[in-house]
C-alpha cells in the first residue's frame, strides 16, 4: 500500500490519474461497485451534532437491533442492486463508526483518509487505513485542518464541491484534501453554511451528473449560482429535511436512488423519472446520519 500521494500534487498530478487503483471515483453519481459499510452493532446517540442533541432532549435511546435489521436491509439491497458491500468490524469504543462516509473519500487518484474535527471519530481513520492495507489502493492522508466526508462532493469529472461549516470541515482542511483535485485542473466550489446542519450533505446531494436536490434557503446563494452555471440543476426541498437525513439520498447511478422511507424526496424523485428504493433509517436519523452517511463509496464506473 503506497501511503501517500503527494508527490504526485502539481505538475505530476496528471501522469497519476492514469494510473491503474482498485478504488477510484470521478463522479458521484457514476454506476456504483464498491461501498465502505460497517454493521451498527455499537450505535448509540452522542451529542455532537444538533440533530443528536435535539433527539437526546426528546428521550431517543438507540434500539440495537432494529439499527441492526434495518442496516442489513439497506447491504441486501445494495447487494441485489449489483454493488459489493465491504464491512468493517463495529468497535464498542466507536458509536459513530457505521457513518463510513466522514472518515475516507475515494478520488481518482486513490483512496483519501480524512480528519474528523470530533475527537471520538478519530479512531474511525485507524480502521480505514487498516481496511485499505489490505488493497493495492494508494491511500493519502489529510494532515492539515480538519475535514469530514459528509462535506465532500466528488461531483463529476473535473468540478469538486465542498462544504464548510467551520466546525467539521475548515479552511485548512478543505485546501489540504482538494490540492491534489486543483492541481489536476478540477474546478472546486466551496459551500459556506450553518454547523446547525452538520454536513454538506443533509442539505444537498447529487442525484444525476446535471442534478442535484437541494435545501436552497440553507445553502449559499453564491454556491448555488456557482453551481448552476456549471450546468446543475437543482431540485428544491424543503428545510424541514435536513433534520430529518430526508436529503441525504446515495445515487447508484443510471438515476437509481435509495432514500429514506416514507419521506418527501422519494415521491419527488419518482416524479422526476429517478427510480428510488427506500429504506427505514429513523435510528440512524435520530443520531445525525442518513443513507450518504451510512455508505462510503469506494468504486464507481462510469456508464
Ligand atoms: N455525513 C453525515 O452527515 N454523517 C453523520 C454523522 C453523525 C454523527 N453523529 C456525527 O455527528 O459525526
Amino acid at each position: 500500500m503506497k501511503l501517500d500521494f503527494d508527490p504526485f500534487l502539481g505538475a505530476t498530478a496528471a501522469p497519476f490519474a492514469m494510473t491503474r487503483t482498485p478504488y477510484s471515483i470521478r463522479g458521484e453519481t457514476d454506476r456504483l461497485t464498491d461501498v465502505l459499510m460497517c454493521p451498527p452493532h455499537f450505535l448509540a446517540p452522542v451529542p455532537c451534532c444538533a440533530v443528536t442533541r435535539h433527539n437526546i432532549a426528546q428521550g431517543f435511546v438507540a434500539s440495537i437491533d432494529e439499527a441492526q435489521r434495518r442496516h442489513a436491509e439497506l447491504v441486501r439491497l445494495l447487494e441485489t442492486s449489483g454493488v459489493r458491500c465491504h464491512m468493517l468490524t463495529a468497535d464498542p469504543a466507536l458509536p459513530d463508526m457505521c457513518f463510513t462516509r466522514d472518515v475516507g473519500v475515494s478520488t481518482p487518484w486513490g483512496m483519501v483518509a480524512l480528519n474528523p474535527a470530533i475527537p471520538h471519530r478519530q479512531p474511525e481513520i485507524d480502521r480505514l487505513i487498516q481496511f485499505l492495507g489490505a488493497s493495492d489502493t494508494p491511500v493519502r492522508s489529510v494532515r492539515a485542518g480538519t475535514i469530514e466526508g459528509g462535506d465532500i462532493c466528488v461531483a463529476r469529472d473535473g468540478l469538486l464541491l465542498i462544504g464548510m461549516s467551520g466546525e467539521r470541515s475548515t479552511a485548512a482542511g478543505i485546501d489540504d484534501f482538494s490540492a491534489p483535485f486543483r492541481a489536476a485542473g478540477w474546478d472546486v466550489l466551496i459551500c459556506p453554511f450553518h454547523a446547525d446542519n452538520l454536513h454538506l450533505d443533509t442539505i444537498f446531494c447529487m442525484v444525476d451528473q446535471k442534478e442535484a436536490i437541494a435545501c436552497i434557503d440553507l445553502l449559499d446563494p453564491d454556491f448555488l449560482a456557482a453551481v448552476e452555471a456549471r450546468g446543475i440543476s437543482i431540485i428544491s426541498l424543503p428545510d424541514s429535511v435536513a433534520s430529518t437525513l430526508d436529503c441525504n439520498i446515495l445515487s447508484l447511478g443510471d438515476r437509481r436512488i435509495v432514500a429514506r422511507m416514507d419521506g418527501v424526496v422519494a415521491p419527488i424523485l419518482r416524479g422526476a423519472g429517478y427510480e428510488v428504493s427506500e429504506v427505514d433509517i429513523s435510528q440512524f436519523a435520530a443520531c445525525g446520519g442518513g443513507i450518504h452517511c451510512l455508505t462510503q463509496p469506494l468504486r464507481r464506473v462510469t456508464q
